[in-house]
């Protein structure tokens, strides 16, 4: 399907991908001045009148269940040639299965994020709703204040539990649905759900989907070390006999909460496995920080925000970065036309998205620095063209720095754009930053130039 340029007033910026029955957009709602993702069933479907159906069940139920864990459906509508379509929140962190496949979650994370999921599911049962097909790639991830939240998403499979008992089709995933999901007609109950919650809780811990039911090879065999009621739990979760499982999404949830809280979980991860970049990139970070000489320091707690330090020591600047954005590094990244002309060294970024930071079109989020000699006029220093419109221009004075931002509260529908500039007293030298964010918060700006530090 080739680039629509709109649907209704939502103004597309790109093709985020592309399921079975639909194609997902992101797009721009010029109006609020805010991003969202559009799903569009594909053409082959659309005058399938059983699909056209789940289509619209699905965004009934998003949008009547309307919780912070489920993605949400702010409205739909039909196209010309009869394709319905939804606007749902953009989930800006690609899936769970994403950040599975970056390499070994540490364990609180892993907890912190089943239990989220656990949350999502509770809310489609109380709504009496099964989901039938939870899987790591049907579990979105948003940017939030406090760092990243999870958004239960794909309930094109989804069915009323009174429904789901009488006869059903045989529907779900393989490795991730209950054995009675593949027999058809078999009457399904929310601990479907629960043995799917069990295969997630499973791949989030040990970095792979369980066998073929029965599943005998505990989690605690691939992960030493785990807490035994944690094994216990995924297996119960997992039984074939759903007698043996959880009673519901709640249940599970609870149990996982108290497996979290409990004072003996195993907390300390070293600090490479909380940065779970890309093995290719971890490569380049270990080379990069031998060759430079720098450290990356475990996070200190901002209110908000859990911010990392970053020093590289061969421009002799350190940096704070919300630990959220640190996947990927690049030591010397090149500067901007008006940075680099200004006399601009190579910098360093640390960002969610390293290979699109320059696409300020492409969502990517993080924090780009260099320094440059002399305290020179730094409206000359800061790149003006990095996204459309003319910059809000604001003075800072923050502990010892002093200088300016630019900011783009929306910058080319992918975020939020900030270039800062400042010097410090008794240091011959100019700073000069991006900041680039989902959402516009300058006092994160703040805080990022204030962990500024010449070393
Ligand atoms: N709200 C959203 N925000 C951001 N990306 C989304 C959103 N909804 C879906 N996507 C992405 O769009 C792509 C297509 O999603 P869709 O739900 O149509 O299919 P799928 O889950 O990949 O496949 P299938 O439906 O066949 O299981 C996926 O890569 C998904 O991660």
């Amino acid at each position: 399907m080739s680039q629509p340029e709109a649907f209704g007033r939502y103004r597309v910026i790109r093709r985020l991908g592309s399921g079975s029955f639909a194609t997902v957009w992101l797009a721009q709602d010029d109006l609020l001045n805010y991003p969202v993702a559009i799903k569009v069933l594909a053409e082959n479907w659309a005058h399938q009148m059983d699909i056209q159906h789940r289509f619209l069940e699905e965004a009934r139920i998003l949008r009547q269940t309307d919780s912070t864990w489920l993605v949400a459906v702010h409205d739909v509508d039909v196209l010309p040639d009869g394709r319905p379509y939804m606007v749902m929140t953009y989930a800006d962190q690609g899936s769970v299965s994403d950040l599975v496949n970056r390499g070994q979650l540490p364990l609180d994370e892993a907890l912190r994020l089943l239990t989220e999921i656990g949350q999502g599911i509770t809310v489609l049962h109380n709504h009496g709703t099964i989901h039938r097909d939870i899987k790591p790639s049907n579990v979105l991830l948003q940017s939030s204040p406090v760092g990243q939240r999870v958004l239960v998403a794909d309930l094109g499979f989804a069915k009323s539990i009174d429904e789901a008992s009488g006869f059903t089709a045989a529907a779900g995933t393989p490795g991730y649905m209950s054995p009675e999901q593949s027999i058809p007609g078999g009457d399904l109950d929310v601990r479907s759900d629960v043995y799917s919650l069990g295969a997630v809780a499973y791949e989030l811990i040990t970095g792979r989907p369980p066998s073929r039911p029965p599943v005998r090879i505990a989690p605690g065999r691939i992960r030493p070390g785990l807490p035994p009621a944690l094994d216990d739990l995924i297996l119960s979760a997992l039984s074939v006999d759903r007698e043996s499982r959880p009673a519901d999404a709640k249940t599970f949830t609870d149990r996982v909460r108290a497996i979290r809280m409990a004072p003996d979980l195993p907390r300390a991860d070293p600090w490479w496995q909380r940065y779970r970049m890309p093995w290719r990139r971890a490569g380049v970070l270990a080379s990069a920080l031998i060759v430079l000489g720098g450290v990356l320091t475990a996070s200190v707690g901002t209110p908000g925000q859990s911010l990392t330090t970053v020093r590289l020591a061969s421009q002799g600047v350190s940096v704070t970065v919300p630990l959220v954005w640190a996947k990927d590094f690049h030591p010397t990244m090149a500067a901007r036309p008006a940075a680099t002309s200004a006399g601009a060294a190579t910098g360093m970024l640390v960002a969610t998205d390293a290979d699109h930071w320059d696409d300020t079109e492409v969502p990517s989020y993080g924090v780009y620095t260099t320094v440059l000699p002399g305290t020179r006029p730094l409206d000359g220093v800061a790149d003006t063209d990095p996204c459309e419109g003319t910059p809000q221009e604001r003075g800072i004075a923050l502990n010892d720095w002093e200088g300016s931002a630019w900011d783009w509260p929306d910058c080319n529908g992918s975020g939020a754009f900030t270039s800062v500039a400042v010097h410090t007293e008794g240091e011959p030298t100019t700073v000069y930053m991006e900041v680039r964010q989902p959402h516009h918060r300058p006092d994160l700006v703040d805080e990022i130039v204030k962990g500024l530090r010449f070393s």
